[in-house]
């Protein structure tokens, strides 16, 4: 690992506030469904977020987990998915929220999206905590989303760098140092 330093950008209390939000506006948008609903988590990244949102979801969901893997450096996306792990349960006729850590080129999102709604979930919706818009190589529509950040690497609240870091209770801000 390169030489860095580790700054906060989202305080954890902040992390709360909007994770409470989030589980709210799911939560309104499921209840009244005659569909099972399936929480699938997209791993490692994702597993913080999830284990705290789905708490603040009053309505009885399905938790199920996916590996998927962009093959590349510690710091860079390559753009091609490949599925390492896929969903437990039967997608077909249920309603799905992927759940994500953070959408950057949105590669990963599309690619599952896709793979989701080819298997016959009756909808596939997707709530990530944090956004970087700034270097989208696929279109993906997000229908929740936690916080839009700058073009910056992060890490903490499941997010990682080089596997280490997704133990911090706040997301930070890495700067490399020569
Ligand atoms: O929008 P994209 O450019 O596709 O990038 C976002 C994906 O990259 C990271 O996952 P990573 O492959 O590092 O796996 P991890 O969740 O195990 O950290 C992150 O957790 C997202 O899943
Ligand atoms: O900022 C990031 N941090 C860690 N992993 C990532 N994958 C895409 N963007 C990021």
């Amino acid at each position: 690992m390169k030489k860095h330093k580790i700054e906060v950008m989202i305080p954890r209390e902040d992390i709360k506030r909007k994770v409470r939000e989030l589980g709210e506006l799911i939560e309104k948008d499921i209840k009244d469904s005659d569909n099972e609903v399936i929480c699938v988590g997209l791993l490692k990244g994702s597993a913080i977020f999830m284990a705290d949102l789905v708490q603040r979801i009053d309505h009885p969901v399905k938790m199920d987990f996916m590996s998927v893997s962009s093959y590349g450096s510690s710091m860079e996306t390559s753009g091609v998915v490949k599925i390492i792990k896929d969903v437990d349960e039967d997608v077909e006729g249920k309603d799905i929220v992927i759940i994500e850590d953070i959408i950057d080129s949105g590669l990963t999102l599309n690619y599952v999206k896709k793979f989701l709604l080819s298997k016959g979930a009756a909808s596939v919706k997707i709530c990530t905590l944090l956004d970087k818009p700034y270097r989208r190589k696929a279109e993906v529509f997000v229908d929740y989303v936690g916080f839009e950040i700058p073009n910056e690497f992060v890490v903490g609240y499941g997010i990682d760098y080089a596997e280490f870091y997704r133990n911090l209770p706040y997301i930070g801000k890495v700067t490399l140092l020569d």
